[in-house]
Formats: structure tokens, C-alpha cells, sequence
């Protein structure tokens, strides 16, 4: 699904370069659930941003299924990404003084959809995350976990292929940390492709695959062997 190949990247500093991301080559299939790990500004953010269509100067190649993402022009770009791509994010980035309801539906509402499509929509995905019933509640009076779910409703309310969650665990306690991945786990089970930048250890081997990246360069790339319990 996911092709990146010999993918650099360097941001302008004075005159000079910087250089971030150094020849990426990653392939990341439908289905799989992927954590990123790697020391603070090793280029985690920058690689997501290129995976997730937020980024569009980079140097290399990226293919998507069939559509070379390098070649798109800005409009495509934004267009594939609003098609494409569920975001989660460490502190949530939920709108404070709108319902859950509100929140989740929004991507629908910018997507066209009939406002009573929406309602039945959102019902549907907040039960998935575990949030039936609270369509009227606001995000202010919901703890951070529940505030978590209702971000990653909000991500999966259009069906996207694949989720990219940065940090989501960072700001939750290891309980309610744990209880976030677990509902990774089941979403994943059911076929949605994650990707998530994780600096908990315990977190990236829940996945099936850790990439470790270290000064813009995939250090190591491997499949999490799971205990038998
Ligand atoms: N817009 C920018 N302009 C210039 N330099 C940038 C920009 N964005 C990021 N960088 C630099 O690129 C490097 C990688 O940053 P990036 O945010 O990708 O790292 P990270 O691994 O995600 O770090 P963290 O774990 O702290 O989020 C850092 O040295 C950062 O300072």
C-alpha cells in the first residue's frame, strides 16, 4: 500500500541544508499495525508527514497503492490525503466547546455527507470506541482517555485506509494507555492499517512491526515477537 523509496528530506537553515530523513526505503502492506520509535528529532514527525500526505517537498519516491504521490500536484495531494488518512494526536486536538457528536462528524460534514448520515455515522463509531450514548457529551467533561477515543472515532468516522497516531499514548497514564492500545489492537484485528510514533517501549511491542529510526535513518526494522499467553 505504503512505497517509500530513497525518500530524503532537509529543511533550509541560514544557507545551509539540513538533512532530516536520509534514503527511507519502506513498504507498509494493508493491514499492518506499525510502531515508529526513535530519540527526539531523529525525523519521526517528518517521515509521518510525508506517509500521512502532510509533507510534500521531499526528494525520493512514494507510491500509494497505484498513485505516485510524488507527482501529485498540491490539490491531489490534499484530495488524497482527506481520502486516505485517520489522524491522532498526542493531545487529542478535539474542538473544546463542540459536542463529541460534533467532533467526530465533522470530517463528514466537510465530506458532503446528509447531516441525518452523520448522526447514525458517528452513533456507529462512537460505540465502536467504546463511547455509546455520549453524542451530546462535551470533551471537556470526559476524561483523557475517553477523550482519546473520541479522537480516534473521529479518525476512522470516514473510513480511512490506513490511521497515522502520533503519540497517542503520551499523555495517558499506563492504565488507561494500555486500554488505547488494546482498542488499536481490535481496530487493527478488524483491518484498519495503523502507524504509530510511539517513545514507550512497551507501547511499540504491542504492534507487530518496530522501526527504529535514528538520525533520519531506519536503524532497524523488525517483526515484535508476541509471547504465547
Ligand atoms: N519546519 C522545520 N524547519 C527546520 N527544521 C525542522 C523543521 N521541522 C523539524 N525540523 C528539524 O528536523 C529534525 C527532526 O524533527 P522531527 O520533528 O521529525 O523529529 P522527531 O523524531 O519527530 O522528534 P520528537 O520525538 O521530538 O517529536 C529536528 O532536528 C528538527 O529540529
Amino acid at each position: 500500500m505504503i512505497n517509500l523509496s530513497a525518500i530524503s528530506k532537509s529543511y533550509r537553515q541560514g544557507n545551509d541544508d539540513y538533512q532530516v530523513l536520509h534514503d527511507i526505503n519502506l513498504r507498509i502492506q494493508a493491514g499492518e499495525f506499525v510502531a515508529i520509535m526513535g530519540p527526539s528529532g531523529s525525523g519521526k514527525s517528518t517521515l509521518i508527514n510525508i506517509i500521512g500526505f502532510l509533507d510534500q517537498h521531499f526528494d525520493g519516491g512514494y507510491t500509494f497503492n497505484d498513485v505516485v504521490v510524488s507527482e501529485l500536484n498540491r490539490k491531489q495531494h490534499a484530495q488524497l490525503r482527506n481520502q486516505s488518512v485517520g489522524f491522532i494526536f498526542q493531545n487529542f486536538k478535539l474542538i473544546t466547546n463542540q459536542s463529541v457528536g460534533e467532533n467526530v462528524g465533522l470530517p463528514l460534514l466537510y465530506a458532503g455527507m446528509k447531516r441525518r448520515d452523520i448522526v447514525a455515522r458517528v452513533n456507529e463509531v462512537l460505540a465502536q470506541v467504546g463511547l455509546p450514548g455520549s453524542y451530546h457529551k462535551l470533551p471537556k467533561n470526559l476524561s483523557g482517555g475517553q477523550q482519546q477515543r473520541v479522537a480516534i472515532a473521529r479518525s476512522i468516522v470516514t473510513k480511512p485506509k490506513f490511521l497515522v497516531a502520533d503519540e497517542p499514548t503520551g499523555a495517558l497514564d499506563s492504565v488507561t494507555s494500555a486500554e488505547i492500545i488494546a482498542l488499536f489492537k481490535e481496530l487493527n484485528h478488524h483491518g484498519t492499517t495503523v502507524i504509530m510514533v510511539t517513545h514507550d517501549e512497551h507501547v511499540a511491542r504491542e504492534t507487530n512491526r518496530l522501526i527504529k529510526i535514528l538520525d533520519g535513518r531506519i536503524q532497524s526494522d523488525e517483526e515484535v515477537q508476541h509471547a504465547n499467553t
